[in-house]
């Protein structure tokens, strides 16, 4: 595969913003190089976009040139206002919005806007449920240039639902304080509810519980049980679209699911954006069988492995094995906690009781929850709070360490010796089976940890 698609002569681009090349940038160019696709230069760029883009556009040195959305609205004007060094495709000039370009045989740029050819794909394959066919759009308040650029995105986004016949209202929600801001009055009933605002997908920010309307469950916020009263309220849609890529799941898209609704991530798009440049550059498309098995292995990489179970069941012990055989970063949360705390674990117990260790394990986790790529042996009571099973599922996948009860340690394991084994289970089974995305039956600790790795064989 690699072979297929290397590209030794430098003619592709990724003009990434220099600020933040390492998080929104390198989250593309690493999509785009697991499909295989390498040497890819890149270009970085100010984040005063008159200051690198024009020379970049004008220059001839590049065959394509994929660009940070953080740009797409700048070469989208540049290139309206220099006709004869390039020209915009329909769909670029209906959204104002360009973040693929490439050089036709005169040397002339063609600007598209893939972001939104992918957003037409899925909502035109969704477009049979969409009954009403309103559209609710989430977008920050205007605090910073991230929120402007989402704000641009935000009237792209509308002029394409516009021309799939989809009616759209815009909705300002503030993650960081309670409390919506309506500009314009929100469809009644919409039927798409597309997220382009970090509402939901920041559990660092957010400490309101986040709501559904008509729904009692809601999103947890610390040691607060779901309740219905108050927070933020959002309509039900039949179809949920989210454009931020990280996390890999927001817990608006959790939600959505649980519900049995529809919802596409911002990571989904952006794995199949990746691939759009890859056809785009290469002017064929990839094999499907090869793409999905790699978007697969996309998912599976940047995804936490998340160990769950009873106190003792193993999770340190094949935590740290399947780091190796994964060769990827192992984290236990207690020692995390011991280490925050500079205390060992039951020391901890002992001089600062229990509810101040909780306190610990969830600003532990937090500093997790955003992370990737991770193999995470929680304690275990770990995931009694809702708000620590809630951030630690925004980027990552349960499995649940099942272990009979009498083989289960309980040297130095306070709380398992005080509660007793049998008691702590009947507690805990229910959440660790809701939870777990995959339960394996603990046998030998070789043979569990082949069961594990049998899904990334
Ligand atoms: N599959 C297994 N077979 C036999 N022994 C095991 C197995 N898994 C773990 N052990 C042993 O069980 C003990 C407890 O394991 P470990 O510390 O990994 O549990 P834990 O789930 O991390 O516990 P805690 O919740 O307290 O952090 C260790 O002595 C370990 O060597
Ligand atoms: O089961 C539990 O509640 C605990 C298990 C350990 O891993 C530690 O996290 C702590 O001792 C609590
Ligand atoms: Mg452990």
């Amino acid at each position: 595969m690699a072979e297929l698609l290397d590209n030794d002569d430098p003619r592709f681009a990724f003009a990434a913003l220099k600020e933040y090349a390492a998080n929104s940038g390198a989250l593309l160019r690493s999509h785009i190089e697991a499909f295989g696709f390498s040497g890819l230069e890149t270009v970085e760029l100010d984040v005063n976009a008159a200051k690198g883009l024009g020379t970049l556009l004008a220059s001839k040195r590049y065959a394509g040139l994929v660009l940070d959305r953080y740009y797409a609205h700048a070469a989208a004007k540049w290139l309206a206002a220099h006709p004869t060094l390039g020209r915009l495709t329909e769909r670029a000039a209906r959204s104002g919005a360009v973040d693929l370009l490439l050089r036709e045989g005169d040397g002339t740029l063609t600007g598209d806007d893939l972001a939104q050819e992918i957003l037409e794909d899925v909502l035109r394959t969704h477009a049979p449920n969409l009954t009403c066919r309103t559209a609710l759009i989430l977008v920050d308040p205007p605090a910073s240039d991230a929120a402007a650029a989402q704000r641009e995105r935000a009237r792209s986004l509308r002029a394409s639902l516009r021309a799939l016949g989809i009616e759209t209202a815009l909705r300002v929600v503030d993650a960081n304080r309670p409390g919506i801001s309506l500009p314009e009055a929100p469809a009644a009933e919409p039927d798409l509810l597309l997220n382009a605002s970090v509402f939901g997908t920041d559990a660092v920010f957010s400490d309101e519980p986040l709501f559904c309307e008509r729904c009692e469950a809601a999103i947890p916020s610390e040691n607060v049980e779901p309740k219905s009263a108050g927070g933020q309220r959002l309509p039900e849609p039949r179809l949920l679209v989210e454009t931020a890529a990280r996390p890999l799941r927001s817990h608006l898209l959790i939600e959505a699911r649980r519900r049995g609704i529809p919802a596409v991530s911002g990571f989904e798009l952006e794995v199949a954006r990746a691939r759009a440049v890859i056809e785009a550059f290469l002017g064929r498309p990839l094999r499907n069988c090869v793409s999905a098995t790699i978007e697969r292995d996309i998912r599976l990489e940047a995804e936490n492995i998340v160990l769950i179970g009873m106190p003792g069941c193993g999770k340190t012990t094949i935590g740290k094995i399947l780091a190796q055989r994964l060769m990827r970063r192992f984290v236990d949360v207690d020692e995390l906690v011991a280490q925050h705390v500079g205390k060992f674990k039951a020391r901890i117990y002992r001089e600062e009781g229990e509810a101040f260790f909780r306190e610990k394990e969830t600003e532990a986790i937090r500093t997790l929850a955003l992370k990737t790529g991770l193999i995470i042996s929680t304690g275990g009571g770990s995931c009694l709070r809702p708000v620590n099973r809630a951030l630690l599922g925004l980027n990552g996948r349960f499995i649940w360490l099942k272990r009979p009860l009498a083989k289960l340690a309980t040297r130095d394991r306070p709380i398992a010796i005080a509660r007793g084994v049998a008691a702590l289970y009947e507690e805990r089974a229910p959440i660790y089976s809701s939870l777990a995305d995959r339960t394996i039956e603990v046998s030998s600790i070789d043979e569990t940890v082949r069961a594990i790795l049998g899904e990334h064989a």
